[in-house]
């Protein structure tokens, strides 16, 4: 069943995706459907090096240390200032789940080198992650540069094995989560946003995973009918220019006949639409001195009445195949008339290429025009949708133009993330078997902060607006509401601030331990995508700006201030000059 931009389509009111929704939604929590998405997400979609490390773990004695792994990123995405955090549900979704089969056994004991002893086989075969826990900052949140967005605890050869797989399932999640919120901080909340991009996605994951996580981003729907069936996004399309192609003229239509809505009186609805087009061409003149009408194409006009025929509620004509202003507008208006004839709406119009601004500024004025003489006032307001090669910048200029575009239909710049096609986030040991870890680095921004920590989340006002981030060691005291504070840099000495908070929040939430997913922890895809329009508007607009947005500050309380740079200085090796 087709779905038409407006939503309800003949025969189907739009409760069928409401109640497809509520069936994903209690399947959510069921256990025996808690597995990832996508079945290429297992233990072996990793890199091989898990697998080696794993045995040399082994070998060493060292498969009940205990280590702490952070999962992060260093730098925000789109020359940005804030990054939505995606993907964990189906982290904990293969966490869940995670068990080498018998057969993936055979093919890691032909990839192991000769002499590999058989127990560590037996081992491997045994592993699960009973013993691991996952705390993590919930989906859907605002994070910035160096937080632990995922903190891995557990059994050392474990907790690793788990770093390439969670790395794939976060950095393009938060990617294109992220790309889909900046473009809706673009558009505006009163503009819809559907995401058309499967076709030029990175293979069927890439443009699934893109659909779900953009809607989660601030989309509100997708043209893909699958992401649709398995999470309950609405699905929405118009049609595509070879529908228009496929018809070359009037008179060889096999169907011409349409009824009334109400009375079931039959019309030649071609005939009817001809007759308005002629009537309409002079009021083109009106609007632009060029224009009489006489150039508006047969076959699409052919083609317009035969979609309008097919979905009477939902009537939404591409219409830029000939020539926009000559063609496809008055065609459209037409069709529009003698379906208003029979007690029909049409919806609006589709443009795909061209001046989107100046077309939908002169598409609005001759749909005005045409409301006006032919006593269609609904028709003033038609959707027009916009298309073709749209990103971040083309609205913001589009903006400019004020334009006339009630709807953007987004694929390629999206679901790639053409300005940025990935998002750094590193999974780093920063603890084992008590001791911290660290990673040194010539970049201090590549520096590893050591130990188990947290975050939390000072906000001042009546606490709906966020002050600063501030990462502890988890054996700290958390920062109390209106309880002064100091905030360091995590590397410039001298960059301190007193922060007094009206409310702190504690980012991290423990998802999973002894084999158990916190299921009520869990929000269903509709809460998500709802928290990430509501963090947003907790985030200052200088952090959301388009250009030179302001770092949004990331402090480290001084005790664990103190704890990075003695270990650092423990652990950097002094030079000697001679
Ligand atoms: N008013 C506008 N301001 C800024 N950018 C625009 C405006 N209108 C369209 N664009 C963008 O300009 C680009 C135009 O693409 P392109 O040069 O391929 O032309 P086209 O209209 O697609 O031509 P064609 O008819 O060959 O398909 C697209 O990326 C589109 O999103
Ligand atoms: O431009 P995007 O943001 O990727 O949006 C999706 C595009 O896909 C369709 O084009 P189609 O595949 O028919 O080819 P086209 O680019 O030649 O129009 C549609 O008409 C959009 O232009
Ligand atoms: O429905 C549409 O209009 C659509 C779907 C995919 C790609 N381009 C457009
Ligand atoms: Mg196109």
């Amino acid at each position: 069943m087709n779905r038409l931009l407006d939503g309800p389509v003949d025969g189907m009111e739009k409760d069928g995706a409401v109640n497809h929704t509520v069936e994903v939604a209690t399947s959510f929590h069921d256990k025996n459907t808690f597995r990832p998405t996508n079945s290429l997400v297992q233990p072996l979609l990793t890199d091989l090096y898990q697998i080696t490390m794993a045995y040399a773990y082994w070998k060493a004695g060292k498969k009940d240390s205990f280590a702490v792994f952070d999962l992060f990123f260093r730098k925000n995405p789109f020359d940005g200032e804030y990054t939505i955090f995606a993907g964990l549900e189906e982290v904990l979704r293969y966490i869940y789940c995670f068990r080498f089969s018998e057969d993936d056994m055979g093919y890691i004991r032909s990839i192991m080198p000769a002499g590999t002893e058989e127990e560590f086989f037996q081992y491997l075969a045994d592993m699960t992650t009973r013993d691991i826990s996952v705390y993590a900052v919930p989906e859907g949140s605002i994070v910035f540069p160096r937080e632990p967005l995922i903190r891995v605890e557990g059994p050392l050869p474990v907790a690793q094995m788990l770093e390439t797989t969670l790395l794939t399932l976060v950095n393009f999640p938060s990617l294109v989560a992220t790309n889909a919120a900046r473009i809706r901080h673009a558009a505006g909340p009163s503009k819809e946003l559907f995401e058309f991009g499967l076709r030029r996605a990175q293979g069927p994951d890439g443009g699934l995973s893109a659909s779900k996580y953009v809607y989660i981003g601030g989309f509100d729907g997708t043209s893909n009918t699958l992401a649709g069936k398995l999470f309950g996004i609405p699905v929405r399309g118009t049609h595509a220019h070879s529908f228009v192609a496929a018809f070359t003229d009037l008179t060889s239509l096999k169907n011409k006949m349409m009824k009334h809505r109400k009375t079931g009186v039959e019309v030649d609805f071609v005939a009817l639409s001809q007759k308005y087009r002629a009537e309409m061409a002079p009021l083109f003149q009106v609007i632009d001195n060029e224009i009489d009408g006489s150039g508006a194409n047969n076959g699409e006009l052919a083609a317009f009445t035969q979609y309008a025929m097919a979905f009477p509620n939902g009537f939404l004509a591409l219409v830029d195949t000939f020539d926009t202003l000559r063609s496809g507008l008055l065609n459209f208006c037409a069709v529009a008339k003698a379906l208003a004839d029979l007690d029909y709406k049409a919806v609006g119009i589709r443009i795909d290429s061209g001046d989107l601004a100046y077309l939908s500024k002169q598409a609005r004025q001759f749909f005005k025009t045409v409301a006006n003489r032919f006593g269609l006032p609904w028709l003033a307001n038609a959707k027009i949708v916009a298309s073709n090669d749209l990103k971040e910048e083309t609205i913001y200029a589009l903006n400019e133009q004020n334009h006339q575009i009630d709807s953007f239909g987004v694929g390629t710049h999206l679901v790639t993330c053409q300005k940025q096609p990935a998002l750094g986030c590193v999974y780093k040991l920063v603890e084992v078997d008590g001791h911290p870890r660290i990673k040194l680095s010539q970049d201090v921004a590549k520096l590893t902060m050591p130990g188990r920590k947290t975050i939390y989340r000072l906000s001042g006002g009546s606490g709906n607006e966020a002050l600063i981030d501030l990462i502890q060691r988890v054996s700290e005291p958390p920062p109390e509401p209106g309880k002064r504070i100091l905030c360091r840099h995590p590397f410039e000495e001298s960059k301190r601030a007193y922060v007094l908070p009206t409310t702190v929040e504690a980012l991290h939430v423990l998802y999973y331990q002894n084999g158990h997913v916190f299921h009520d922890r869990l929000p269903s895809m509709e809460d998500v995508r709802a928290n990430v329009q509501r963090n947003l508007v907790n985030l200052r607009n200088d952090h959301m700006r388009r250009l030179n947005p302001t770092p949004y500050k990331v402090a480290v309380s001084p005790d664990l201030y103190d704890y990075v740079h003695d270990l650092w200085l423990a652990n950097a090796p002094i030079g000697e000059l001679s």
